[in-house]
């Protein structure tokens, strides 16, 4: 094709060329600590051997069909018992690595799930560095990059809306998303190529620029989603913020249901900063309260106020509190600004010295306005990323859809030859979203991420 002008991706190295991922490897799949159960996973070509020597039912592991399970005894080296378990057994290319794989399912503590991985060992196994199941799953094919990822939000997951963004990516929605958007660019690259063979012909708008506008605004919407996701998936940062007296702490009480700082009358209260954490309509969020905002010749507090500037500098989101009970006196005009502020009126339920309507109204003593805020709140972190939809959940993903929407701009304004190639490299930015062909270095650091087992 005249416009293929990216590079070959055969010229980009293959994952699948690193050594040791084709030995077998065991790990216990299962947290630390006690639980009913546990699990050791053994996954590779002698997975089924390692488990004929480690565990001993009605039929050897080797002579079981995929899909079943044995129920028997865990043995040592000597034949002692370890424990009683179950031994699942899954056939290649019919498991979650695509290699066999054996699972022993055993009772969960760690004394027992140690000696099991240890006879496992013994049995010839490696131990299994932290996601290599998933990374072998993906480099089988079986999952795509942001379905790892998927897989690492699953294991992570504190709140429901956690879960339910990895759950739609492990479910190829996010890839489903990307691949319309994809499809939407590939369509206009045709027209364009179309155009540039026949340009007798001419091309309609409706296959050139409406697919590209379509383009566009989704991935607008996708680039907008990635704060969401990123903050469904590892919370949000909430600072109070506002000069002493302001009543920082006394609205951290009130949003968590019970004292956590301390309140008094006193200008310049609080000093060290604190945090406090509370789930927020399923987002997870973590409230600071700060020094209040003034020039103090003590040096405690000046300690205390230069921190709050800097925690505000790192919130994903700033509550500046200003007190309403009293004449309004400016904030410092270096905090952030724009849609990382919501400006607050506190003490609503004293006569009111002043009024601004952008600003909300809470009361800490009576309560009145702190729904209105926590949904002020909730807006203002999640914004509009519409719900049902599958959201971009990690930082590398977000850097991808980026990039593809760049190019994507550019393609709009551009000649049809230099349009063509702004739209190649739109589409190997998605692919790089999906990571169906990425850099090793770009595989290793999403894996880095994972624990030992999964
Ligand atoms: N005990 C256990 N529970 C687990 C896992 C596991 O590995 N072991 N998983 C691991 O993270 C998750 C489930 N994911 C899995 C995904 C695919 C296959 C699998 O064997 N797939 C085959 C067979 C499908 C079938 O029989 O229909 C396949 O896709 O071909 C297994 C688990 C969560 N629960
Ligand atoms: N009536 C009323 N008083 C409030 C309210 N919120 C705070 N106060 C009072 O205002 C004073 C200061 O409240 P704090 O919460 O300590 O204020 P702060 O902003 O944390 O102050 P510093 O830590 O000194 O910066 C206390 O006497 C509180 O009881 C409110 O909603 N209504
Ligand atoms: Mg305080």
């Amino acid at each position: 094709m005249a416009l293929s002008r990216r590079a070959n991706p055969a010229s980009l190295p293959r994952v699948t060329s690193r050594s040791g991922l084709t030995d077998t490897i065991a790990a216990i799949a299962t947290a630390p600590g006690s639980a009913g159960v546990g699990i050791v996973r053994v996954s590779g070509p002698n997975a089924l051997a390692v488990a004929d020597g480690a565990f001993v039912g009605k039929r050897r592991p080797s002579r079981t069909a995929g899909g079943r399970f044995l129920f028997g005894q865990l043995v040592g080296a000597d034949g002692e018992i370890l424990d009683e378990g179950l031994c699942l057994i899954f056939r290649g290319g019919r498991s979650y690595t695509g290699e066999d794989v054996a699972e022993f399912q055993t009772h969960g503590s760690p004394a027992v799930l140690a000696r099991v991985l240890a006879r496992a060992l013994e049995l010839g196994a490696r131990p299994a560095r932290p996601g290599e199941f998933t990374l072998r799953a993906y480099l089988a094919g079986r999952l795509d990059l942001a379905q790892a990822e998927a897989v690492l939000g699953l294991v992570e997951a504190q709140t429901d809306a956690a879960r339910r963004q990895a759950s739609l990516g492990l479910s190829g929605a996010l890839g489903a998303r990307v691949t319309r958007i994809a499809a939407n660019i590939t369509r206009t690259l045709a027209a364009i190529q179309a155009m540039l063979d026949y340009p007798e012909e001419g091309v309609p708008d409706e296959d050139r620029a409406a697919p590209l506008a379509a383009a566009e605004a989704d991935l607008t919407a996708l680039v907008q989603s990635a704060r969401a996701g990123q903050i469904s998936a590892r919370g949000a940062r909430l600072a109070l913020i506002g000069r002493p007296n302001a009543g920082k702490s006394s609205l951290l009480n009130a949003l968590l249901g019970y004292e956590r700082s301390i309140v008094t009358p006193i200008a310049g209260t609080t000093r060290d900063y604190l945090e406090a954490g509370l789930e927020l309509a399923g987002v997870p969020v973590t409230l600071i309260d700060t020094a209040g905002l003034r020039d103090t010749a003590d040096e405690i507090e000046a300690a205390g106020v230069r921190q709050a500037h800097a925690l505000a500098e790192r919130a994903d989101l700033v509550l500046a509190l200003e007190d309403g009970s009293e004449p309004r006196e400016a904030l410092p005009a270096d905090l952030p600004h724009g849609a990382r502020v919501l400006r607050v009126q506190t003490k609503a339920d004293l006569p009111t010295a002043w009024t601004d309507p952008v600003v909300l109204r809470v009361s800490a003593v009576t309560g009145a306005g702190l729904p209105e805020l926590r949904d002020a709140v909730h807006a203002a972190l999640i914004g509009d990323a519409a719900r049902g939809e599958a959201w971009l959940t990690t930082e590398r993903q977000a850097d991808a859809a980026r990039r593809a929407l760049e190019h994507v701009q550019a393609a709009v304004h551009l000649p049809d030859d230099l349009a063509g190639y702004e739209l190649e490299e739109a589409l190997r930015a998605l692919s790089d979203l999906t990571g169906r062909d990425v850099q090793e270095d770009v595989v290793d650091a999403v894996f880095r991420n994972f624990c030992v087992g999964k």
